[in-house]
Order: C-alpha cells, then structure tokens, then sequence
C-alpha cells in the first residue's frame, strides 16, 4: 500500500486541554479523506500539525514514509494546504495575488499561475479585483494558490464553508476532477457530512479531539442504505409470495424470521396485504436505516453545532 501520511499517537495540548487526542491516521494515495466533526472538534489542529503551523505535544507524523522533520520539510512541496483563509489584497487581481506568492514563496517560472487559474476555472476574471469576488472565487483562488506548487497532496480546512449549494457543488466536482485526473490525494475537513458525501473515499469522524469512527464510502452507503424490516411468523413460507408479488425488490432472509428488502420503501402497505392474503402473519413492518444527517448525529452525541 502507497501510504502518503502516516499518523501515530498524536496529541496536541493548549495547557491541560488536548486539542486532539491519540490520533492514529494513515492516508493512502489516491484517497479523499474526509475529516468529520463539528466546530471546535480539533480538526484545524490536526492540519495544523500535519503542516506544521503548530508543533504536536506527542506523536509522530510521516510524510512519503518519512517522520524526520528536515526531511519532512524537503518533501513538503509536493503538500499543498489551505487552512483558515490565505490573506489575498483586496485591491489586486487573481493573477497579482497569485503572483505575490510566487514570488514570496520562491515558485519558479510565471507559467505555473497560468496553469493553476486554469485549473480552478479562473483565467477569465482579467481586470476584476479580489475584493469583487464571490465566495465561491475567493474560495477557488485558495485553491489555486495551493495547486501552484503541482502538489501530491492537498490538506483543505472546510473549503465548502459558507458557499451557496451551486459553489459547493462547483468545488466538490473541482476537487473530483484533481482528484480523479492529477491523481491528488486530499485530506479535508467539514461539519457537514453531506457535503463531501459524493466525493470522499473514506470518513473519519472526529469529536472532542479524538477519532471515534472511521469508515470507506461503502461502509458508510451501507450503514445509511434504507431497508424495509419485515418480521413474520414463517420467513421460510413468506419468501416466495415475496419474490412472485414483487420480483424487483432484491431481499435477504435473516434469522429468527426476520428479512430485509433493499428497495420498495413506498410498499409497506401492499407488501403487508399481499402476505397478509396468503395467510402469513405479519408480526411488525419497518422502514430502517438513517439518513446521512441522523447518522452523523447520533455519532456526534446529539446537538448540532454548525
Ligand atoms: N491556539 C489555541 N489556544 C488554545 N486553544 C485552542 C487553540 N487553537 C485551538 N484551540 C482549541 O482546540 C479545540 C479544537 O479547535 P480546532 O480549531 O482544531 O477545531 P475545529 O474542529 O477545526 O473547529 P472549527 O470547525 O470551528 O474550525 C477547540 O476547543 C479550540 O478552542
């Protein structure tokens, strides 16, 4: 496995308070790993520490296979982050703001803000200045500062924060592209699960600093997927008026005379009159399975906090 970071144990303290607490992570080239939690969870302080903007208190954290801070810092070109808002000039256009980090960040060749305004689908704002942006321009000029380096890797805090539906769904299908295309191996961060629900490969749900779940995108689908519960007194005698009456709802037979149907969630009504006519006692007919949002929730512990 092409393991790109590697996280071991690590702790950050302000004073007594852990920030994050024995954080084991490992991210694999190729994923999009979301990182889930609500506000002040400790997501800002993991990617602070993963790009050094703070120190850990413990732990260690490898990059490319390597925990050695200086070596770290040689491979760090290939990481591109954005965490809390870059600070761009108001009065400047995206390229003279670009073009400011270039040079203050030693990039070489002027071709690579060309390239990376390109990429973020900003090249045709000419003359227009930052601070006649929308959100979701701003947002993307971010990114494109990130991507100046041609980096590997891309570390967002909450990049869909304060976007309309359309700019979330612009950055998220932006994100994909880099992702599916430059092969970018992401790690971001967001309060709402169902906002990198489409894009992330794999879930890691943080709360007061600690990790308490991880899942792939199929755990995740298959904890979520809604099924109809169906218990009856004879699953053995009901399975065939099933298949017969509605041949397209895929079931499984579980025990204790218990079976799931993966589909028809508007038929409970007629699946319990159909058995019900061929003499098949219905003992309880249920709709299971959350929503993305009650999942998260009951993993949150409840409140909502965003
Ligand atoms: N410099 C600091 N000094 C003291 N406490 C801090 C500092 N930075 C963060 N914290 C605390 O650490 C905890 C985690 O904060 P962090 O910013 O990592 O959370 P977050 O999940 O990114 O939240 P948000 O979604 O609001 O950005 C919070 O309780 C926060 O108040």
């Amino acid at each position: 496995m092409n393991c790109m970071l590697e996280i071991e144990s690590l702790s950050k303290t302000y004073g007594d308070f852990y920030a994050i607490q024995d954080i084991h992570l490992n991210i694999v080239a190729g994923d999009i790993c979301a990182v889930i939690g609500k506000n002040g969870a400790g997501k800002t302080t993991l990617f602070k520490c993963i790009t050094e903007q703070v120190f850990q208190t413990k732990g260690t954290i490898s990059f490319y296979g390597k925990s050695d801070r200086v070596e770290v810092r040689q491979e760090r070109h290939k990481m591109g982050a954005i965490i809390e808002e870059p600070a761009f000039f108001q009065d400047f256009t995206a390229r003279q703001n670009l073009e400011y980090y270039r040079q203050q960040r030693g990039i070489a060749g002027k071709s690579s803000i060309d390239q990376a305004l390109r990429e973020v689908n900003l090249m045709d704002t000419g003359k227009k200045k930052f601070k006649a942006f929308s959100m979701g321009m701003k947002q993307r000029l971010g990114l494109a500062l990130a991507l100046m380096t041609h980096p590997t890797f891309l570390i967002l805090d909450e990049p869909t924060n304060g976007l309309d539906p359309e700019g979330k769904a612009e950055i998220r299908q932006l994100l994909q592209r880099l992702n599916r295309e430059k092969n970018v191996t992401m790690l971001i961060s967001s309060h709402v699960l169902s906002e990198l629900q489409s894009i992330a490969t794999r879930y890691i749900f943080i709360d007061q600093g600690r990790i308490i779940q991880e899942l792939t995108a199929e755990e995740l689908l298959n904890k979520t997927r809604k099924s109809i519960e169906l218990v009856v007194k004879d699953s053995r005698q009901a399975a065939p008026i099933l298949e017969k009456n509605f041949p397209d709802i895929p079931y499984q037979i579980l025990p204790n005379h218990h079976i799931q149907l993966f589909g028809g969630m508007d038929m409970t009504d007629q699946i319990n009159r159909v058995l019900h006519n061929h003499n098949i006692a219905v003992i309880s007919i249920n709709i299971k399975g959350e929503d993305l949002e009650e999942y998260y929730l009951s993993l949150l512990g409840g409140e909502r906090n965003a």
